[in-house]
């Protein structure tokens, strides 16, 4: 399996492509990294240094891979947090040229947005980018609770409205669509959800919430969820794994106090996770 990861890189900790591409490299997936800035660490420590890199190199690099005569082996391509716009429109050139030189190749786009207490945290743009632009690209989508209510402007309070927003998201592009950080009117308070969508099914699986909070778990979920619906073909399979695996990874995180993911230090979860959770039909 070969995806094509186009996300930011940190020299220090795990984000965005350092949160996705070992796990994926560590299940066995070909990861073709596109980096679309190199920070010394993410923003969530408030002070940072290191470069944006422009749309231009990404379509370049694009270029580059395409004159090996090896886009059409690519099974897909995976987008996460976009630095500006016009990023964001090299993306979906790329997932153009992927898909013209192989028409079976899926788009997992993460709409990175904002989140759930801090509100949108990206620059003026994106939020319309990803909603008008990116969504109807999209085969996969992974907005967490907050960004699914931004994409479709409804507020998402209950089970039953969670399905009706992933519906209205369904209808403006992605087939398949796996809601993070999920927490509706019957969650647990000491439990965190998803609920995953495809072919009219639903799928809810639930975790026990753990007292921390941490940047990458996003970019690490949507990696597993894309290599496991790849892998599998099948969405309950996918979003059990993903979730399994990010509940290990994030257990461990915790016994261990660190402030960033384990994503090495735990690799294990990622292909024998030491607790299984399994999504039940909703
Ligand atoms: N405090 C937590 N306790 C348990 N699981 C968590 C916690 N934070 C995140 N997760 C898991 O990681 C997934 C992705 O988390 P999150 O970082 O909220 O994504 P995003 O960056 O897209 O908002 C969640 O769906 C959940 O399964
Ligand atoms: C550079 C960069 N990329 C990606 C992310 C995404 O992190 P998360 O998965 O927590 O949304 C962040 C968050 O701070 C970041 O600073
Ligand atoms: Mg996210």
């Amino acid at each position: 399996m070969n995806i094509l990861s186009i996300q930011s890189w940190v020299a220090y900790g795990h984000v965005g492509n350092a949160s996705a591409v070992f796990p994926l490299q560590r299940l066995g997936a070909e990861v073709w990294a596109l980096n679309t800035v190199q920070f010394s660490n993410h923003t969530g420590y408030g002070a940072w240094r290191g470069q944006v890199f422009g749309a231009e190199l990404i379509r370049e690099l694009v270029t580059g891979i395409e004159e090996r005569g090896v886009l059409g082996t690519c099974d897909a391509v995976l987008s996460g947090y976009m630095g500006d716009a016009a990023i964001g429109e090299a993306i979906l050139e790329a997932v153009a040229r992927v898909r013209a030189a192989n028409p079976q190749a899926v788009y997992c786009c993460d709409p990175v947005i904002g989140d759930v207490g801090r509100g949108v945290f990206v620059r003026p743009g994106i939020p319309e980018f990803m909603r008008d632009r990116a969504m109807p690209a999209a085969d996969i989508a992974t907005p967490n609770q907050f960004e699914l209510e931004w994409l479709t402007g409804r507020a998402v309070g209950t089970l039953a409205e969670a399905k009706a927003a992933v519906r209205a998201l369904q209808e403006s592009g992605p087939r398949c669509v796996l809601v993070t950080s999920l927490r509706v009117e019957d969650t647990p308070a000491d439990a965190i959800e998803m609920l995953a969508a495809e072919g009219g099914q639903f799928w809810r699986v639930r975790t026990p919430l753990l007292p921390i909070s941490v940047n990458g778990a996003g970019d690490a979920i949507a990696a597993l969820f894309l290599f496991h619906r790849l892998r599998w073909g099948d969405v309950r399979v996918a979003v059990s794994s993903a979730a399994s695996s990010i509940h290990g990874l994030l257990r461990r995180t915790a016994e261990a106090g660190s402030r960033e993911i384990l994503t090495v230090a735990a690799q294990d979860e990622f292909v024998r996770p030491s607790q299984t959770f399994v999504a039940e039909p909703c």
